[in-house]
């Protein structure tokens, strides 16, 4: 049996407006006390982290705050961006790297997620960087390929003691707000291989600490089945994030 913490996140994505953000942010923490042993954070959109860490503060540290995304520099003359320390100004201490929809629709690039993930890290952020192969990928026989491939990009640099603010959230492209969930067993095989690379690139005990979390298309009915893979450890969730009770089902089922 693994000691890992399971470790469910909520991607708000471009949801939500302020009274609804302060709305769920308001009914989270007012369940948090059914949380215990599970980590959770939220992840709201950037104008809402302050209104959002405000309506979680009754839960006394047991809802985690995360940013979406953000630059890599310091403050300065980059139109559009938020930076690190700002998000950590506004109550954040966990930071989202690589979503495939910044990969794939804004156009990120492996190396400037890396560079994302080495300066969350090097601001003192948790850092959740997320992979995931597209469903042409997947077709093609290349899932192991790009996950292996984006893991190894998206740690270039990271320490072996940074490694212990990493989660990994493994999101499969075309399950990601399509309703079309991996099976527990195709999930487990991708984040079987995901350890392994961990393994490789570091060793067994730090593959065998690090959390990997599945996302795409998670939800109350079928979190049970994949949170009980055994390299399964958390969610991060897009649609049933925004419902506090879909929320808390998956919490529930996480423990
Ligand atoms: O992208 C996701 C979380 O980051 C998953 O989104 P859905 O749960 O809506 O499929």
């Amino acid at each position: 049996m693994s000691t890992r913490t399971p470790t469910i996140g909520g991607n708000w994505k471009m949801n939500l407006h302020k009274a609804e953000a302060i709305e769920l942010a308001a009914a989270l923490a007012a369940k948090a006390d059914d949380f215990a042993g599970v980590e959770v954070t939220v992840f709201p959109a950037f104008p809402y982290l302050i209104p959002v860490a405000d309506a979680l503060a009754p839960a006394g540290g047991k809802i985690k705050l995360g940013a979406q995304d953000a630059y890599i520099t310091p403050n300065g003359a980059f139109t559009g961006e938020v930076s690190l320390s700002m998000i950590q100004d506004a109550g954040a201490s966990v930071l989202l790297v690589g979503h495939s929809e910044r990969r794939h629709v804004i156009g990120e690039t492996d190396i400037l997620v890396n560079d994302k993930v080495l300066a969350g890290l090097e601001a003192g952020l948790d850092v959740v960087l997320a992979i995931g192969e597209t469903l042409e990928q997947r077709e093609s026989g290349k899932t192991d390929a790009i996950n292996t491939g984006q893991l190894g990009y998206g740690l270039a640099g990271v320490t072996a003691e940074q490694m212990k603010r990493i989660t990994i959230a493994y999101e499969p492209v075309w399950a990601i707000g399509t309703g079309k969930t991996a099976t527990p067993e195709d999930a487990q095989k991708a984040h079987s291989v995901i350890r392994q690379a961990v393994a490789f690139l570091y060793d067994q005990g730090i593959a065998d600490a690090v959390r990997i979390q599945y996302g795409g298309s998670m939800k109350p009915g079928n979190a049970g089945d994949l949170l009980a893979q055994t390299d399964i450890d958390g969610g991060l969730i897009g649609g049933a994030a925004l419902k506090p009770d879909d929320f808390a089902g998956i919490i529930a089922a996480a423990k």
